[in-house]
């Protein structure tokens, strides 16, 4: 496109999950969009993030099958991996996806899409290049990057983040991972099942943001998987050293040293503000997250936050989620908000780590009395006969028996999380998730039995037992 002055509803800085869904939605509800993107089409879930991670894990599980076989008397070859063929399944994946985030998609909608780096140079202004762009509404949905860690030596030595792992195309020999968090354990993971060395480092313990009890569960398949762990320390220095890499840990007083061949900083994201022009757009920071109201809208009116760069839940789904938002608030001017208190998450490591809503200690630290309803999977019949028993789901109610949040750690726990989802959103009982007929042998029957020892302690009570004692005795 030559250069051009352009006066659309809307104008969408990123084409990442949120900018897609923004622009897809928009346009089809008639209203005239500009999607600005510098980098690639469908940003960081696309290319750097959720799809390859998740084709990288389920190439590390195939991997394992072989060893999973052995429980029912099946045995393979030790596997074998060509971890260039893993390189193109993975690309392969994202290959296969690409084609609904395209450019040419978008512009068959109606979309106007300008390949550049978006800045503001005024309240309703923004450049592109030779571009010019005055919107009625603007919406940031530039995502978020990995922070990088201030870690001394860090800067001078080559590392991998989310954006160049995943073009490696022969298996490093020793990974050291900085960071336990999602990122961390998924690809840390992921590696070990590839047959890679693999050392995690956590400067406090595996998904520290996760319930401690769930947690522990993906600790333990790290550890089983070989996973080299090193929990509580601080990373003091950072080298390139003979063609590979030396991390320092500071432990227990004394210093560690690891040496691997390649290094992966997955230690916490920060948001994409830079070369924005934020300033001249009126647009404020604070301790350096935008400022951002339950609407989206920063401090400039006309312009709305969706996705990563909002500093919130960072999650593919949320930015789907904010999408609905921003196109009610900007188009319908329908004065929707954001409420993240049923947002779920996933961690799709082996097992996995599902959750929505409160964990237990943080609905103890909000005060009330609490139920904590657990049902292990060692208790669940498909488990057993799947040999897949290392699991536990764990649901908070309030005392009545409201459910205030549900986490499970186990086999397709993002599946089986599911309708805990519905029970928070629709602020339903434990008690409609124990009257409901599930389907035997099921995993999903875990979260029956969790539901259904609310009423244990009641239903096997002396004074049960005495009513149905009377009940006998009249006949
Ligand atoms: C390794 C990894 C695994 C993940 N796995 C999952 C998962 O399994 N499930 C899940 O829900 N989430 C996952 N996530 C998170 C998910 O990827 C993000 O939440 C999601 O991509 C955010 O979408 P977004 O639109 O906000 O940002 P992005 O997808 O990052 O898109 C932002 C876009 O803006 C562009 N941009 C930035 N600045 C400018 C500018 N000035 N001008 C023009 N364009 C600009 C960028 O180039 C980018 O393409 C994962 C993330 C990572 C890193
Ligand atoms: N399955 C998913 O949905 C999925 C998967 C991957 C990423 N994501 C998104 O990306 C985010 C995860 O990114 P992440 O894993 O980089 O961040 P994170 O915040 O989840 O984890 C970073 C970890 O690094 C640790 N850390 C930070 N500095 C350190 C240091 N100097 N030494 C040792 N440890 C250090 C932190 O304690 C933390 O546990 C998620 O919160 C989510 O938003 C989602």
């Amino acid at each position: 496109m030559k250069n051009s002055r352009l006066t659309p509803d809307l104008c969408i800085v990123g084409a990442g999950s949120a900018g897609l869904a923004i622009a897809a939605g928009a346009q089809q509800m008639g209203a005239d969009c500009v999607l600005v993107e510098r980098g690639k089409m469908g940003g960081d879930c696309l290319n750097y993030g959720c799809v390859p991670s998740k084709a990288l894990l389920a190439a590390g599980r195939a991997a394992r099958l072989g060893a999973a076989a052995r429980a029912f008397g099946v045995t393979y070859d030790p596997p074998r991996v060509d971890f260039q063929a893993v390189h193109d399944h993975v690309h392969g994946v994202i290959d296969a996806i690409k084609p609904m985030d395209s450019q040419e998609r978008f512009e068959g909608l109606g979309v106007t899409v300008l390949r550049g780096e978006a800045s503001f140079v005024g309240p309703r202004e923004v450049r592109v290049g030779e571009h010019s762009v005055r919107a009625r509404r603007f919406v940031l949905a530039t995502g978020s990057t990995a922070a990088v860690p201030p870690i001394p030596g860090l800067a001078e030595t080559p590392y991998l983040t989310n954006e160049t792992i995943f073009d490696l195309s022969e298996r490093p020999e020793h990974l050291i991972v900085i960071g336990a968090g999602a990122i961390g354990s998924e690809l840390g993971q992921a590696f070990a099942h590839l047959g890679a060395k693999v050392s995690l480092i956590e400067m406090a313990r595996v998904l520290p943001h996760e319930d401690e009890e769930l947690g522990e569960c993906v600790r333990q398949s790290l550890r089983a998987d070989g996973v080299d762990l090193h929990e509580g320390v601080a990373v003091s220095a950072v080298a390139a050293k003979g063609g590979g890499i030396e991390v320092t840990l500071e432990a227990d007083g004394g210093e560690r040293r690891l040496q691997g061949s390649h290094l992966l900083v997955a230690a916490g994201r920060r948001p994409v503000l830079d070369g924005l022009g934020l300033e001249a757009a009126g647009i404020e920071r604070r301790d350096g997250a935008l400022v951002v109201d339950r609407r989206l809208r920063t401090t400039n009116r006309r312009v709305f936050a969706a996705g990563d760069v909002g500093g919130g839940p960072m999650f593919t789904h949320v930015a789907g989620y904010h999408a609905g938002i921003v196109i009610k608030n900007a188009l319908f001017r329908i004065p929707a908000k954001a409420d993240h208190s049923a947002v779920p998450r996933v961690t799709y490591t082996t097992p996995e780590l599902a959750q929505v809503g409160l964990s237990e200690a943080q609905a103890r630290e909000r005060g009330g009395a609490i139920h904590v309803l657990r049902w292990p999977f060692a208790e669940n019949d498909r488990a057993q006969a799947e040999r897949n028993t290392h699991g536990l789901i764990k649901a908070i109610t309030d005392k009545r028996g409201k459910v205030l949040g549900c986490g499970i750690a186990g086999e397709h726990a993002g599946e089986l999380i599911q309708p805990w989802i519905l029970a928070m959103q629709k602020g339903m009982k434990v008690g409609d998730m124990a009257q409901t007929i599930v389907p035997y042998p099921t995993l999903g029957e875990v979260s029956k039995r969790a539901a259904g020892s609310y009423y244990t302690p009641k239903l096997f009570s002396e004074r049960t037992r005495r009513i149905v004692r009377l009940l006998a005795r009249l006949g």
